[in-house]
C-alpha cells in the first residue's frame, strides 16, 4: 500500500491474533530479573483488529467491546510500537481481546503495528530486537504462527506441521498481571521441554503428548486468582477436552478437542455470568 518511491499512502489492516502458549516452562532467571522460557506458542483466529492509517502525528481510537481495559494515552503498547519506529499514524483498535489475560493483548497489538508499518513503509525493516523492547510476547507475536519460544521471547523458532487443532478459550474477567506471578514462583529452575519437538500426527497425540508438558505459571496463577482453578476443572469436565490448561500468567485458560464441532459445544456449555468463552481454530 505505497508508491514506488516508499511514500506511504492509503491505510492497512492487520488482524492482531490471540497468543496460546501451549506449553510455558519457566527455566531460569537472568541477572536482570527477566525469566528464561521454554514455551510452545500457537495464534488464535481470533484477535483484536487494526486499521493503520499514515498521519502528520500520532492518534488513537479504541473500539469494541473490551475497549475499556486499555489505555488510550501514549502509554498504549500499539503507540509505542509506532513511535519507537517514528512513524506517525491514526490507529484505529477495535480491541475484542481482554487484557492482562495471557493471551498476548498487548504484545500482539504492537506486532501487528510493527507489521503495518512495514506493509505501508516497504523501505522500512522491522526492529532489529523484532520488538522485544515493547514486550517479551512481541517477536513470537511477529510472527503470529505456532513457534516454539525460548530466551526471554527472543529467539523464536517456527514450529511446522502443527495438526488441525480447535479450542475453547476462556476467561473469567480478573486481571492477572504478569510481574506478580513470575515473582510468586516457587522455582525459576525447571526443565526445558525435549530439545527435539516430536511431530504429532493429530490433535489427540499433540495433546497426549502435552500432558507430559507444563505451564510453570499455572500453580502461582491459582494461588492469586482461585478461580483460574476453577475454569480448568470447568473444561476439563466438557464432551472431548483432550487437555486442558491456562495460557501465559493467566488467567485465560484453553481446552483442546478434535474438532470444531467439539469445541463449539463445549463453548456453549462453558457459559457463564461474567466469562470471557470463544470457540478457536489454532494454527
Ligand atoms: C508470560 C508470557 O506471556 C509468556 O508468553 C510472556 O513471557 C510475557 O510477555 P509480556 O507480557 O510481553 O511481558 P513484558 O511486558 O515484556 O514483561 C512484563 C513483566 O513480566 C516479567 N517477565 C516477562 C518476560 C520474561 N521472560 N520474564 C519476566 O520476568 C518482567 O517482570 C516484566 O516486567
Ligand atoms: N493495546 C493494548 N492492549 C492491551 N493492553 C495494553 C495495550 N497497551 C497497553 N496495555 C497495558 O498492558 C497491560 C497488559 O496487557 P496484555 O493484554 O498485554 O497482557 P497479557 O495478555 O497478560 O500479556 P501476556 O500474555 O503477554 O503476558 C494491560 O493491563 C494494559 O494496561
Amino acid at each position: 500500500m505505497a508508491t514506488d518511491d516508499g511514500v506511504p499512502k492509503g491505510r492497512h489492516e492487520e488482524l492482531a491474533p490471540a497468543k496460546i502458549n501451549l506449553t510455558l516452562h519457566v527455566t531460569g532467571q537472568r541477572a536482570d530479573g527477566y525469566h528464561l522460557l521454554d514455551s510452545l506458542v500457537v495464534f488464535a483466529d481470533l484477535g483484536d483488529r487494526l486499521t493503520l492509517t499514515p498521519a502528520d502525528a500520532p492518534a488513537l481510537h479504541v473500539a469494541g467491546p473490551m475497549a475499556q481495559a486499555v489505555p488510550t494515552g501514549p502509554e498504549n503498547l500499539v503507540l509505542r510500537a509506532a513511535a519507537s519506529m517514528g512513524v506517525a499514524l491514526d490507529i484505529r483498535l477495535d480491541k475484542h481481546l481482554p487484557a492482562a489475560a495471557g493471551i498476548g493483548g498487548g504484545s500482539a497489538d504492537a506486532a501487528a503495528v510493527l507489521r503495518g508499518i512495514v506493509a505501508l513503509r516497504p523501505d522500512m525493516g522491522l526492529p532489529t530486537d523484532q520488538g522485544l523492547s515493547l514486550g517479551a510476547d512481541v517477536p513470537v507475536c511477529l510472527r503470529a504462527r505456532a513457534a516454539r519460544m525460548r530466551g526471554i521471547g527472543e529467539q523464536v523458532d517456527p514450529v511446522e506441521d502443527l495438526p488441525p487443532l480447535h479450542a475453547v478459550l476462556v476467561n473469567p474477567g480478573v486481571a492477572v498481571s504478569t510481574a506478580t506471578i513470575f515473582r510468586s514462583l516457587a522455582r525459576k529452575d525447571n526443565p526445558p521441554m525435549p530439545a527435539v519437538l516430536p511431530v504429532w500426527g493429530d490433535a489427540a497425540t499433540l495433546a497426549g503428548w502435552l500432558a507430559g508438558q507444563r505451564n510453570d505459571m499455572q500453580a502461582a496463577a491459582i494461588a492469586a486468582a482461585p478461580v483460574v482453578g476453577q475454569v480448568i476443572a470447568a473444561i476439563a469436565a466438557t464432551d472431548g477436552c483432550l487437555l486442558a490448561r491456562m495460557s501465559g500468567s493467566g488467567a485465560t485458560c484453553f481446552g483442546l478437542y478434535a474438532d470444531a464441532q467439539a469445541a463449539g459445544l463445549a463453548a456453549t456449555s462453558l457459559a457463564r455470568p461474567g466469562w470471557w468463552v470463544r470457540a478457536v481454530r489454532l494454527r
